[in-house]
């Protein structure tokens, strides 16, 4: 089945996959436009990627009209809430972004109550019809629900198999609260520095056997965890197998020895790190061992 909208808890729909702009490898509207063409409704943007002008370029050039297309752009903490929003407004040449998001809580500088009060009021204005987070835990949601008007729509976290382990509890929150997860870097374990990755082995070996490329196993993947991932790459030939992985249905089976993999890369990530704490540690003390050594000889 081809990528499904999304219901969101303000009634909205999002689209159930997004295009990314945070990295720029070559002419950013021609890769939005391409990207366009190739089937994305949903284009993702932030403050801090400068590629805003470049995302509103490619949207007029590409003809499609605007309530045709969705655009996320988000609160990076450059400048206050109120500058950010009517430059991100200006540079994308809209009178209203579809979903507005604080980009790190880092950007609230401590006050999330007084960053998200900003943020429902560019709702209430209509600057943006539907407003979120990104790279919120559950302890910063906790606080904001504590004070807010309005529920966030969106929480944009980090999703891929690797980090499975790591974000079930903060999925699972964010399921209870009808707050939709949109996953960023859901390739992760395509372009991560290990090669014996046991999630690449079995990404590797179910997308031999379907006969489709790796990345679209991976997008499936996020898809049957019911959250929507954002994606990049400025190849057409890529770009397009994003959009055809909507039609890849994972059986459960599959979907099962990626997340068994999934944790036990959890595993070998945490041995690793306590391997090297303790060689950090072990060669610490026998530093001071030498020390002492050599005074008293
Ligand atoms: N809210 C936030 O803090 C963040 C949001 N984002 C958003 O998410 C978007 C996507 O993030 P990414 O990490 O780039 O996502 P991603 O994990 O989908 O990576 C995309 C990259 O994967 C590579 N790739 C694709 N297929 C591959 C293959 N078969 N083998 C090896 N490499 C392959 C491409 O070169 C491409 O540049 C960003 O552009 C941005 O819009 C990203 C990071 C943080
Ligand atoms: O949003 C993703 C990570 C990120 C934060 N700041 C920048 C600036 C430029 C590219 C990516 C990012």
């Amino acid at each position: 089945m081809p990528w499904q909208d999304i219901k969101l808890n303000d009634g909205r729909e999002i689209p159930g996959i997004s295009f990314g702009t945070s990295r720029h490898s070559g002419d950013t509207v021609a890769t939005v436009d391409a990207a366009i063409h190739a089937g994305f409704d949903s284009i993702d943007t932030a403050q801090m990627y400068k590629s805003e002008g470049a995302v509103g370029e490619a949207i007029k050039q590409s003809g499609i009209s605007r309530s045709d297309i969705w655009i996320t752009t988000k609160w990076s903490g450059v400048k206050s809430a109120q500058e950010s929003i009517h430059d991100s407004l200006e540079q994308l040449g809209v009178d209203y972004v579809d979903l507005y998001l604080i980009h790190f809580p880092g950007v609230t500088k401590g006050d999330i109550k007084g960053a998200w009060r900003e943020v429902e009021e560019f709702k209430k204005l209509g600057y943006a019809k539907s407003i979120g987070v990104s790279n919120f835990e559950i302890s910063h949601l906790e606080e904001l629900l504590k004070h807010s008007f309005i529920t966030p729509s969106v929480n944009q976290i980090p999703f891929h198999p690797n980090n499975l382990a790591k974000q079930e509890p903060l999925i699972k929150y964010l399921k209870e609260k009808n707050i939709a997860i949109e996953g960023y870097s859901p390739l992760a374990p395509l372009w991560q520095d290990d090669k014996n990755s046991p999630v690449l082995k079995t990404v590797k070996s179910i997308a031999s056997k379907r006969d489709v490329p790796e990345e679209r196993v991976l997008l499936a993947w996020s898809q049957s965890k019911g959250v929507i991932p954002v994606t990049a790459s400025s190849t057409k030939s890529r770009i397009e197998s994003f959009i055809a992985a909507g039609d890849l249905d994972l059986t459960e089976e599959e979907i099962k020895s990626i997340d068994k993999a999934g944790y036990k890369a959890s595993r070998n990530a945490e041995l690793k790190r306590k391997f090297v704490t303790s060689a950090k540690w072990l060669t610490a003390a026998g530093l001071v061992t030498y020390l002492a050594v050599s005074r008293l000889s």
